[in-house]
Parts: structure tokens; sequence; C-alpha cells
């Protein structure tokens, strides 16, 4: 549960860390790598005898398939490569691996061959790893198209072939891995975007390199480990005022509902007391089916909160953007979400405004949202999460959450995160205003802010899965459900970080 956080590396970080591991590396990394590669195989195939199909291509991709074809070889497995390259091509270690390959009585195909009567016992991609330079194109399309389509466990080797490793997109065409047998450290590319729907799941083999002795981690995956210190039980002696007086604007007609969830998630993830600023004038008083939520009128909630939410149903009407420039310059955490990041998106003074705010702001924008805020669009952030969220974050001196499939959080410092909870049953109308909810809700329980985002995006995803796995969803998960499940898990890790770890550990 509170496992140390994971190091992700860009193509060129692995690339660094590959060049100053090298001198010392004996055997090489490619040996290692394909010895991995062949212990990975046993263990995907120890209930399934029969024979290993690889796919080889004209990289060290390749190579490392040629190793790992040699050991399972000699470890009496029987194993058929496929190299879709020229040996001339090849890179040195590749062609020295090949060699082996011959050497010890294996043989290459230059075409993939058609399956065994019983199926191949596991398929393997060695086409592609981190050197894709481009998306792919016949005949590796055709190939990948026939593995695709086989039966049973198939192994990518370091990343799905055609999978773009810094941004998770795949490229004309891309392997889709039950497993996938990463080298080093994890890339991005395999944790946002198109990686999950790729990759399967992932094992990191760090080929007895310490990355982080090489080069510092450029961004982490988020793990609870990140906020523990702060997952701790209450003091007895406390009041409702020792939790923070949280506001939530938005709600405007028609969109009541985004700012009452967000409200329930702030309640019910343990804010003191937490004020609903309605937009629209008709909204009902009372929240009828969680009335501790103190409905008021919205330039109320502007005095009264701690920390302040704008953006759940906010709308675009000019009241609105009244409210913003009323909010942005008042000198507490401010999260914005939804239209808030709409009317600064259209609003080159709201824009100034926040830029330059002196207290700490948080922006949760979903990538449609995002590419407003870059005058770009949804499909331009999509190929390059990162990029988009890092831009973001320096823009407005901001912390960032770009939501979607691997939800990437940014700081203006340059520092990135990745998320690896929750599941596409999520993709449900409410469910971003119920992250707004609980991020606001650890921020007015004294959070650090980067805390505060980290742990509610990690916990709002492992929420969701937590429902899934009662059978709650994925289909049809509504983001009210997750709001009691966050609670649930919340509290469960609390009593968890309390645990003293074991003496080995
Ligand atoms: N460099 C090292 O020290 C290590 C590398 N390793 C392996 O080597 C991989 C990286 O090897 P490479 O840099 O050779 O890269 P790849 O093996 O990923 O592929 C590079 C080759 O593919 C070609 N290529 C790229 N995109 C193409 C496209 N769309 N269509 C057709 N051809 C294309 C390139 O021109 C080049 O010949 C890693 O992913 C990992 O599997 C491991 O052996 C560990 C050590
Ligand atoms: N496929 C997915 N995988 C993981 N999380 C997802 C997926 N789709 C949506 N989510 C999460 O659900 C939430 C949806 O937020 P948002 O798009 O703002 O919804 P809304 O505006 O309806 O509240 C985000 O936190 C997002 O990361
Ligand atoms: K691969």
């Amino acid at each position: 549960m509170f496992s140390p956080p994971e190091p992700i590396y860009t193509v060129s970080g692995i690339r660094a860390i590959e060049e100053r591991a090298k001198p010392q590396a004996d055997p090489t990394l490619m040996e290692r790598a394909g010895r991995v590669a062949a212990e990975e195989a046993v263990r995907l195939t120890m209930d399934r005898p029969g024979t290993v199909l690889i796919a080889c291509g004209p990289g060290n991709n390749g190579g490392d398939g040629f190793v790992m074809a040699r050991r399972l070889l000699q470890a009496r497995r029987p194993v058929v490569v496929a190299f879709a390259g020229k040996t001339e091509r090849l890179p040195a270690d590749a062609r020295a691996a090949l060699e082996a390959w011959h050497e010890a009585g294996g043989e290459t195909l230059s075409e993939l061959p058609d399956p065994p009567a019983e199926g191949w016992a596991l398929v393997v991609d060695a086409l592609f790893g981190i050197g894709l330079q481009r998306p792919l194109e016949a005949p590796y399309t055709n190939w990948i198209d026939t593995l695709n389509a086989l039966p049973g466990p198939r192994l990518a080797i370091d990343i799905p072939s055609g999978l773009d490793a810094n941004t998770g997109r795949s490229l004309g065409r891309a392997f889709r891995a039950t497993h996938t047998l990463s080298f080093i450290a994890l890339k991005p590319g395999l944790l946002t975007l198109d990686g999950p729907d790729h990759a399967g799941a992932v094992t990191v083999r760090t080929l007895d390199v310490d990355p982080e002795a090489l080069l510092p981690a450029e961004g982490q995956r988020l793990r609870p480990s990140m906020f523990r210190e702060h997952l701790v039980p209450r003091p007895f002696n406390t009041h409702k005022g020792s939790f923070g007086d949280a506001g939530i604007i938005g709600g405007a007609n028609g969109m009541n509902g985004a700012a009452l969830l967000a409200g329930r998630a702030a309640l019910k993830l343990g804010a003191g007391r937490i004020f609903v600023g309605m937009m629209d004038r008709d909204a009902p008083a009372v929240d009828l089916m969680q009335p501790e939520l103190m409905l008021r009128a919205p330039a109320v909630v502007l005095d009264a909160a701690g920390v302040l939410a704008l953006g759940p149903g906010l709308g675009l009407a000019d009241e609105a953007r009244r409210m913003m420039e009323r909010a942005l310059p008042l000198d507490i955490p401010l999260i914005l979400d939804a239209d808030a990041l709409n009317l600064i998106a259209e609003d080159h003074r709201l824009e100034q405004i926040c830029a330059g705010r002196r207290a700490a702001t948080i922006l949760t924008p979903h990538p449609a949202e995002a590419g407003r805020l870059l005058g770009s669009d949804a499909a331009s952030v999509q190929a390059d999460r990162l990029g988009a969220a890092a831009g973001l974050a320096r823009r407005f001196n901001a912390l960032i959450a770009l939501k979607g499939c691997g939800t990437v959080v940014a700081a203006p410092d340059e520092r990135w995160w990745i998320n690896c909870t929750g599941h596409p049953g999520m993709a449900t109308a409410g469910m971003g205003d119920v992250l707004t909810g609980l991020v606001t809700a650890l921020i007015a329980q004294h959070w650090p802010l980067e805390s505060a985002l980290i742990a509610a995006v990690h916990l709002h995803g492992a929420a969701a899965d937590r429902l899934a796995r009662e059978g709650v969803g994925p289909i049809g998960l509504t983001s009210g459900e997750v709001i009691d499940a966050a609670r649930a898990v919340f509290n469960a890790w609390i009593v968890q970080a309390a645990t003293p770890l074991p003496e080995s550990a």
C-alpha cells in the first residue's frame, strides 16, 4: 500500500541513464534485458506448455528479443523467431545477439509463421521499443495486426510497439499486450492516453541499474506514500472549526447538481463547514439529500470560505464573470474547474489576474478545457499531455491536474506525476465535480496544496477502483457513489498509515 513512488523517465532520460550505466555493464544491458524477458516468458507460460513466438524488429528492441530467444532455447523451451529487418542494418549489440542466437542453433523466419494447431504459448513483441520515430507502416502494421489477432497472452518488451514512449499515443498501429516488461524505469507513455489500453499489466525490471543514482527522476507515478505523513487520525480535542471552511461556487440554472456534488464530496471528505454558493437564484435553499451543506448567496460564500472552489456548473454568464473578478484576487487558495477555466480562457484580463495571483491556485482541466486555456484544442493537448500540463503550470504559476486516462499533475517548478488509479467507468457527468470537492476538503483541513491535489486525484480513482471490484460499475458508476467510496478508502488509508511497518521493511 505504501510502496515508494516509482520514477518515470522520458526517452531522453532513459537514454542518458543507459549511457551512464553501459560502461560498467557486464553482462551488457541487452543481455540482462533478454534474460529477464526469458524469465518473464517462463512465468507467463507456467501452465501453458508450447511454443513461444518472438517477433523481432530492426533495432535494439529486436536485440532483446534475440537474447530472450537464446535463453529460452537454452532452457529447452520451443521458440520461434521472426525477424522483420535486415541483418546488416542492425545496431552492433543487436547484431551480436542475432549471431549468438544462430550460433546456439536458432533460426529466424522473415515472415510471421502460422500458429501451431494448439496456438502459441506466448506471443512476444520485440519489434520497437523507445526508438520508435514515426507512425508504423507496412509491413510492421500488418505484423502487428496479425499479432494482435492471436489469442493467449501477449508480452511487450520494454513498451508495446507503435506506442510513443513519451506521450502514450498509438502511432498508426500499436501492439496490444496483456503484459509489458519494461526496462530500467517506467516511461510516461505506458501510463497515460493510449498506454494503459496497450500495455496491460506493467512490470519494471531495473536490469541492476539504479536509475535515480544516475539521473534524478523526471516524474513519478503517484503513490499514497507521497502523502502518507498527512494521513493522521484526528486529535480528540477538536471541533468543526478545526477542519476548515470550504466554499464552492457554481450551480447556475440547469447545473445546480454540479455544485452540490462538489459540496457533498467536500463534506464527506471531512471539511468542517461547507458553504455552497448557487449562481441560480431559483436554486433550492437546502440540499434535502445533504442538509449539512449551507447553501448561501455566492457573495456570502466568497467572504466565508477559507478555501474556495469555483467552477462546477458556474456557467458563462456575465454574473459568473463578475464572480470570477471578485474571487481571483482573494488571498485564499482557489481551485478552478470547469466553467471557471472556460471563463479564463475567453477573457485575457481574467487570465492575467489568475496568473498573477499571490495565493495558491489549482487548475483541474479536462483536455478540452486545457486546450481552450492554451489557445489550442483537446487533440493537441492529448498529443502531449505532459507538455500541456507543464505549460499550464508555468503559464498560471499553478498546480495543474490534467484529467483523463492517466491524470497528469504538474507543478510550476517542472515536477510532474502520473496517476494510475481509476477506470473508464469514471467517464460520466459529475465525476470532475467530485474531484473538485475532494481537493477542496483536504485543503480546508490544512493539507499543503500539492499533497492535497495528488492525494485527491489518487483517492478519486482508488474509490472508483474499489467500487468496480465490488461490482459497482465500472459501467454505470455514478459520481455520487464515488463520494461515499472515497470516504471509506480515505479512512482506511488513515488506519493503514498508523500501522507500524514490519521491522524488515
Ligand atoms: N540502449 C541500451 O542500452 C538498451 C536498449 N534496450 C532496448 O533497446 C530499445 C531501444 O533500441 P533502439 O534505440 O535501437 O530502438 P528500437 O529498437 O525501438 O527501434 C529503432 C529502430 O527502428 C527504426 N524505426 C523507428 N521508427 C520506425 C518506424 N516507425 N518504422 C520503421 N522503422 C522505424 C529506427 O530507424 C531503428 O532502426 C529499448 O526499447 C530496449 O528494448 C535494452 O536492450 C536495454 C539496453
Ligand atoms: N478513462 C478514464 N480513466 C480514468 N479516469 C477517467 C477516465 N475518464 C474520466 N476519468 C476521470 O473522471 C473525471 C471526469 O472529470 P470531468 O471530465 O471534469 O467530468 P465532469 O465535467 O462531468 O465532472 C476526471 O477526474 C477524470 O480523470
Ligand atoms: K516492443
